[in-house]
């Protein structure tokens, strides 16, 4: 007796095991998340808060109810760049070192409960600085909002732990700086780079200084390619750029062709990407968001999944697309019928791909993911 998945079994234990997570069991299964921006997760009610004390008058709506709806209809706007303008209102809020570190604590706190045992979350420093607070004390209030917020979760019986990518605009001509910035902030609550942004036009090679530097530093990056852009994006972000991951890179999908009898065949891009395990720091709910994918049912993850590739779940923006790894989750049971084992293997791919050193990516698989998983599996004994 084998269940959907292959996997053998008794016809009874299958049918335990078998049985799709309900979203109580997603939310306490550890999860791990790769690709949350700072800037797109705060909760409304802090957006609105952080205005009334800042005297930001720029916001929509002052309701946060109607504000979190705002954003979420706002960014559903199918295209990238409109997507990206909603921005302007989360950063407006977070100018100051206060508002920085309520709304890194927060995250923190927001994650853990949402079962997120282990995140990278991002932002770009050069985006806070209209208050007068210089690149350093940008990162330093992000990264004390973040103790701050595992301390309370510690509190609240739950575990997470983060570390902050630093980003750079793509638009924009600070790279190099920013680079310098996380290379500075090593071992000191920042674990790699990225850059973000709008993606036609602003090709990843346009920051190639701030790679190399990295590169000579042995230091971690990510690269948003292959989101709103296709092949060339992911091409030079890793043979160009050499980056570490791909944030997004869900337009691999063209250069992998089914044929009309199932056979797959992939083009030498996507090979290379599976070959070199590459992780892919999916985002669904963005995707459809932007129009990268048009329904969860024919968004490319459920073809990675099968193929293999280094594929890991992630939720981008949680504010403009009312999402939670839990909620990602949610959906990806629905549409592909994923089991419990399926998100096992989505986090301990996320876990490998994390920019944290490899022992202490080990022991985070060995001993927190995987007896979490096991201690959710083997609840149907006990019912
Ligand atoms: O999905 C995305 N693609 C490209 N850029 C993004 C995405 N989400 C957010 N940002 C950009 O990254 C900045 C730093 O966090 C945000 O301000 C936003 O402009
Ligand atoms: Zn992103």
């Amino acid at each position: 007796m084998t269940d959907d998945n292959g996997r053998g079994g008794s016809a009874a234990a299958g049918a335990g095991r078998a049985a799709l997570p309900d979203t109580d069991r997603i939310r306490r299964a550890p999860k791990v998340l790769l690709h949350d921006h700072l800037d797109g997760g705060l909760r409304p009610g802090t957006v609105v808060d952080i205005a009334r004390e800042t005297g930001y008058s720029g916001l929509p709506e002052s309701d946060p109810e109607r504000l979190g709806a705002w954003f979420r209809e706002a960014a559903d706007s199918g295209s990238l760049e409109r997507y990206l303008e909603t921005f302007a209102h989360t950063c407006a809020v977070l100018q100051t070192r206060d508002a920085l570190v309520r709304v890194a604590a927060e995250c923190a706190e927001d994650l853990a409960a949402d079962g997120v045992v282990y995140a990278e979350v991002r932002y770009a420093p050069e985006q806070h600085l209209q208050g007068g607070l210089s690149l350093e004390q940008v990162v330093e209030a992000v990264n004390e909002g973040f103790r701050e917020g595992e301390r309370r979760a510690y509190a609240a019986g739950r575990r997470i732990r983060v570390g902050a990518l630093l980003t750079a605009m793509r638009h924009a001509a600070r790279s190099l700086e920013i680079a310098e910035l996380a290379n500075r902030y090593r071992d000191l609550g920042v674990v790699g780079f990225d850059i973000a942004g709008a993606e036609a036009g602003f090709p990843p090679t346009r920051h190639l200084d701030a790679f190399e530097y990295l590169k000579r530093e042995n230091n971690h990056f990510t690269i948003h390619a292959g989101e709103a852009f296709g092949l060339p994006s992911i091409w030079q972000a890793l043979q160009w750029c050499g980056a570490d991951r791909l944030g997004h890179g869900v337009r691999i999908i063209d250069d992998i062709h089914v044929a009309e009898d199932g056979t797959v065949k992939l083009g030498r891009l996507a090979a290379y990407v599976r070959d070199k395990r590459i992780p892919l720091e999916l985002c669904p709910t963005s995707n459809l968001q932007t129009g990268a994918a048009a329904s969860y049912a024919e968004h490319p993850i459920g073809l990675l999944r099968r193929l293999y590739f280094r594929a890991t779940v992630n939720t981008d923006n949680r504010l403009m697309s009312g999402t939670s790894m839990t909620r990602e989750f949610e959906e990806l049971v629905r549409t592909f019928h994923y089991t419990l084992d399926d998100m096992q293997w989505f986090t301990v791919n996320a876990m490998k791909s994390a920019f944290i050193p490899f022992d202490e990516r080990l022991a985070m698989i060995n001993e927190v993911i995987k007896p979490g998983y096991a201690g959710l599996k083997s609840e149907w004994l006990f019912r």
